[in-house]
């Protein structure tokens, strides 16, 4: 399904007055039907890793596979039309369209007002408190990312991308939030990858990666890397376990 090889990311740190490195020769497989998650310390390339993915930044060095083909120079919409969706860690705003239009588009098919409905529905808001509300300032960061989940899951992508769904999700909302996953799981064929700190979205995973400094340190099944994580986060904070507060 998906291949990052050898991926390499630079930019340029006025501070350092040179090259810094994000991603260090990052190899990493997502495989058909997989649930992977991947997590590790703040700052240590989960999100960079996400975004080039979708495609919105670009590998200084290595190359990217979907399903076989080379897609490291194609667009964002060029990846979305092969099936790779991503829901942001900070949602994105669009004044002007409305929630509705929001989950048409992403379907890309014609979407009932009940269908749409569903899918609010599913990610924990009121649907018709929300159906026809314009995706501007008014709407809080933590409905912004429920409307997000509820677009990924209206477009039934091959490959579905998660960058913290967590993050804004207040703890009363945050069990829903896992049943969303689980659903989601069940309902689609496709891949999914979750960039998470969080133990309960640890536990419904197929695999998890763990990456710290631009590196990725370990890969593994959730049976045999949860023990480890459990442990490491007696030490580090790098894991958020059960009833801590979502940031
Ligand atoms: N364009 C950039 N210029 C300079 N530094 C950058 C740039 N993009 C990312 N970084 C740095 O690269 C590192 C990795 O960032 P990234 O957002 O991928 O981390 P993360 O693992 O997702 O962290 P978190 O868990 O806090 O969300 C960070 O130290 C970040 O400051």
């Amino acid at each position: 399904m998906l291949e990052l090889k050898d991926i390499c990311y630079e930019v340029y740190d006025e501070v350092l007055d040179g090259d810094k490195e994000i991603l260090n020769h990052v190899n990493l497989t997502v495989k058909d039907n997989d649930f992977m998650v991947i997590t590790g310390p703040n700052g240590g390339g989960k999100s960079t890793i996400a975004k080039m993915i979708m495609g919105i930044i670009q590998p200084t060095k290595g190359k990217i596979l979907f399903n076989g083909e080379d897609i490291t120079n194609l667009s964002i919409t060029e990846r979305a039309k092969l099936g790779i969706g991503f829901a942001f860690q900070q949602p994105v705003r669009f004044k002007g369209l409305f929630v509705f239009d929001l989950l048409k588009f992403a379907a890309g098919r014609e979407l009932s007002v009940d269908e749409a409905c569903v899918y609010l529905s599913e990610v924990g808001l009121c649907a018709k408190d929300y159906v026809d509300r314009e995706v501007n300032g008014s709407l809080s960061g933590g409905e912004l990312k429920r409307i997000e989940i509820a677009m990924l899951m209206a477009r039934k992508s091959s490959l579905s991308v998660f960058d913290e769904p967590e993050a804004g999700i207040d703890l009363w909302s945050f069990k829903n939030l896992v049943e969303v996953f689980q659903n989601l799981r069940k309902e689609t064929s496709g891949s999914i990858l979750i960039i998470s700190h969080q133990e309960r979205i640890l536990e419904i995973a197929d695999t998890i990666a763990i990456i710290s400094n631009g590196e990725i340190r370990e890969v593994g099944s959730r049976d045999e890397m949860l023990p480890k994580l459990m442990e490491d986060s007696m030490e580090c904070t790098c894991l958020k376990r059960r009833g801590e507060k979502h940031e």
